[in-house]
């Protein structure tokens, strides 16, 4: 089983972003954020509403371009680059987006087979056989002909997994994996994401506002304020960390006595 690598200066990074900034007509959403991801880690990314979580993830992924700053995934600067070149670097990456973004005319294993055919893959048998292997992987085995409609909300989401992992890519991001679940779910959710991190050796970068979740399968924690990386460490860290921002965001409420999380904090 490959150990987590993490924030060990001998270990280049899998994903380096240095002084990133990007505006949304006046608006600056990100305003110089730096963070290294190291193989074989998971990070979770945790911090204030709006304070550019999902958007940084984004400009990881290639799907915006910053107007400052680079991305450079496994030494390969992307972050100006044009979609043509973007693809093999991109394979790199995987996405599970949000609400599982599976396309509802589509069975199971249409669904998971579409970036192989995106990327040329047209081959029945290389097809299936890689869809009955991560279906494997994500504990839905024989999913194939089910259409999404006919699938919970947690099957959804392990086939937006499966569909993540398919083109076998080093990394996954998970934006918000356990919204909408409730807690068991959520808890299978958590064993898929740490199988795939020690099973298969995949670096994962999630996006969650579950505290609960974070304290179970963080390596380290990315807390990003107001556009910038404000603080990173282990989950232990950021237990005893006396920070203003970071106690009063364990706490569960922000300034203005809204609930911004919905997890324990342990
Ligand atoms: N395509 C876009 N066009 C304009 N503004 C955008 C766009 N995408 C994001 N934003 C703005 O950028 C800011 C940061 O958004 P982002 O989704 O990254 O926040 P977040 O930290 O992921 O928040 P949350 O935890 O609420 O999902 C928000 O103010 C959002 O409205």
């Amino acid at each position: 089983m490959p150990d987590p690598q993490k924030a060990s200066p001998s270990v280049e990074p899998i994903i380096s972003v240095r002084g990133l900034h990007r505006y949304f007509g006046e608006k600056h959403v990100l305003r110089g954020a730096d963070l290294d991801i190291y193989p074989g880690e998971t990070i979770c990314m945790l911090g204030t509403s709006g304070g550019g979580k999902s958007v940084m993830v984004k400009h990881m992924l290639g799907l915006m371009q910053p107007d400052e700053g680079s991305v450079i995934i496994d030494g390969t600067e992307i972050s100006q680059m044009s979609e043509r070149k973007l693809g093999p670097v991109r394979k790199k990456v995987g996405m599970m987006f949000q609400n599982g973004a599976l396309f509802d005319s589509m069975n199971v294993a249409q669904n998971i087979a579409f970036p192989l055919r995106e990327g040329g893959i047209k081959d029945l048998d290389t097809l299936n056989r890689r869809i009955a292997e991560v279906l494997e992987i994500v504990r839905l085995p024989g999913q194939e002909e089910t259409m999404p409609s006919d699938l919970s909300g947690g099957m959804r989401k392990r086939v937006a997994l499966a569909r993540a992992i398919v083109d076998h890519p080093a990394c996954v991001c998970y934006d918000e994996p356990h919204a909408g679940l409730d807690p068991v779910t959520a808890d299978s959710i958590d064993h898929l994401i740490k199988r795939l991190q020690n099973e298969h050796g995949i670096t994962n970068i999630v996006i969650t506002h579950e505290l609960r979740s974070v304290f179970r399968i963080a390596d380290r924690i990315a807390f990003m304020k107001d556009g910038q990386v404000y603080w990173q460490g282990t989950p232990k860290e950021m237990k005893s960390s006396d920070d203003p921002v970071l106690m009063q965001f364990l706490s569960g409420v922000d300034s203005s006595g809204e609930k911004w999380a919905s997890g324990d904090s342990d």
